[in-house]
């Protein structure tokens, strides 16, 4: 039996990862799980799943018919994570943003497993988490898609054999858009994926691109691949969930239906996939279309590399900017270009060069930017 320790369990990820244990009990127990502020929604998870802790976003009262440990806010998530009383224990990382970091860090410390969702964790930090990751010797294992896509396509292969990891990008809300017809787009429209049905600020994400561009950063992290070794195209079916291209001209994709219980269950179960039969793709009338992806149409994937070349504090910086760029923009603030600006001007401002690597400077330098840019527009 697999304990899991869900953070994010009212969300997109998390919610996919609850059905997964809902159809396999035998499999997984819900040992933990963090709420978000949607109470009904909270309590009916709670009541299902019976957790030992609850970590509960804010500090509300909530009826429940049992007692569990209950703890709140930043610090009940690493409550959550560090909690440990079973032999195999996994922390399911479905938190949204900078938050998910240090939660991972608590949970490697407790020697528990990683499905990381949470791809801000590796953005902000990840050579500090992959530190973490060998000192206290557990497994990171990723749930975004084409990351689980890769990890299935290195499978039994040698680094030194790879030319390339690709990974394919739908191209988002607003893929058939010139940069002309860009502004003024609404926060309805941007929000609606063509493929995926995901949380907010990962659909905003994707529209301007800068997923992809943490993607790249993410996988660097994962799979210890160099920058000049991880190329992204376009792929509007998100079908082909990503690719690795070896050096004999071999290349390797995992496809599937565009649905993240897949990659989920994979992460739960990794190495092995689930033995009983789900969504299967339609082989006949298949389409699969592959373009060039240009960083002059979506700029963000250009900053997400250049963020990365600069290395150090920046691709916090970079995340962080976005972050708080997406907040305004989801919060109608700001237009939806104003995103890509904002996060220009921080990644080109040298200033950042002189903050050590550091977990703590990571962390502060990331909540103190994020305030100050919305703070410039009245928003906490
Ligand atoms: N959704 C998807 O298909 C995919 C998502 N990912 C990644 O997975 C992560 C989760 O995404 P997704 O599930 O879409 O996001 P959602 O917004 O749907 O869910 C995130 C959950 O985390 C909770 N949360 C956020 N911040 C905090 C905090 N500070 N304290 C406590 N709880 C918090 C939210 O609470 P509340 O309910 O109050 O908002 C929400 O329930 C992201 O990093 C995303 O990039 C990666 C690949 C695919
Ligand atoms: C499902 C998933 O993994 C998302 O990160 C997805 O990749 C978003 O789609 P695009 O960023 O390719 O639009
Ligand atoms: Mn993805």
């Amino acid at each position: 039996m697999r304990c899991l320790y869900l953070a994010g369990a009212c969300g997109s990820i998390g919610t996919q990862t609850l059905d997964i244990v809902r159809e396999n009990p035998s499999e997984f127990k819900v040992i933990g799980m963090s709420v978000g502020r949607n109470k009904e929604l909270a309590v009916r998870l709670i009541e299902e799943f019976h957790p030992e802790i609850v970590c509960f976003r804010e500090n509300y009262l909530y009826e429940l018919s049992y007692t569990p440990k209950i703890v709140v806010g930043d610090a009940g998530l690493l409550e959550l994570a560090s909690y440990s009383k079973y032999e195999d224990e996994v922390f399911v990382n479905a938190l949204v943003g900078m938050s998910g970091l240090m939660p991972t860090i608590s949970a490697i410390k407790a020697h528990k497993t990683i499905a990381l969702a949470n791809k801000e964790t590796l953005v902000a930090g990840g050579d500090i988490v992959k530190e973490y990751v060998k000192k206290y010797n557990v497994a990171l294992v990723p749930i975004d898609s084409e990351h689980s896509a890769i990890l299935q396509c290195l499978q039994g292969e040698s680094h030194k054999e790879i030319k390339r990891l690709i990974i394919t990008a739908s191209g988002g809300s607003f893929r058939n858009k010139t940069r002309d017809e860009l502004k003024g787009v609404t926060k309805e429209a941007a929000l609606k994926h063509p493929n995926w049905s995901m949380g907010a600020k990962i659909t905003i994400d994707s529209a301007t691109m800068m997923n992809k561009g943490f993607e790249v950063i993410e996988a660097h992290h994962l799979f210890d691949v160099p920058y000049e070794q991880i190329d992204t195209i376009l792929h509007p079916q998100s079908i082909v969930h990503s690719m690795v291209e070896y050096k004999d001209g071999t290349i390797k994709a995992e496809l599937g239906v565009s649905d993240m219980h897949t990659p989920i269950s994979y992460a739960l179960r990794y190495p092995h996939h689930n033995v009983q039969e789900s969504k299967q793709l339609d082989l006949f009338g298949l389409k699969l279309d592959f373009m060039e992806l240009s960083k002059d149409r979506f700029p963000c994937l250009g900053y997400a590399y250049y963020a990365a070349s600069r290395g150090g504090i920046y691709p916090a910086v970079l995340n962080a900017a976005n972050e708080a760029a997406v907040k305004l923009f989801l919060n109608d603030k700001i237009e939806f270009l104003e995103i890509e600006r904002i996060i220009e001007k921080e990644i080109k401002d040298d200033k950042y060069m002189e903050i050590p690597y550091t977990l703590e400077n990571v962390v502060s330098v990331s909540l103190s930017l994020m305030k100050e840019i919305l703070s410039r527009y009245g928003v906490d």
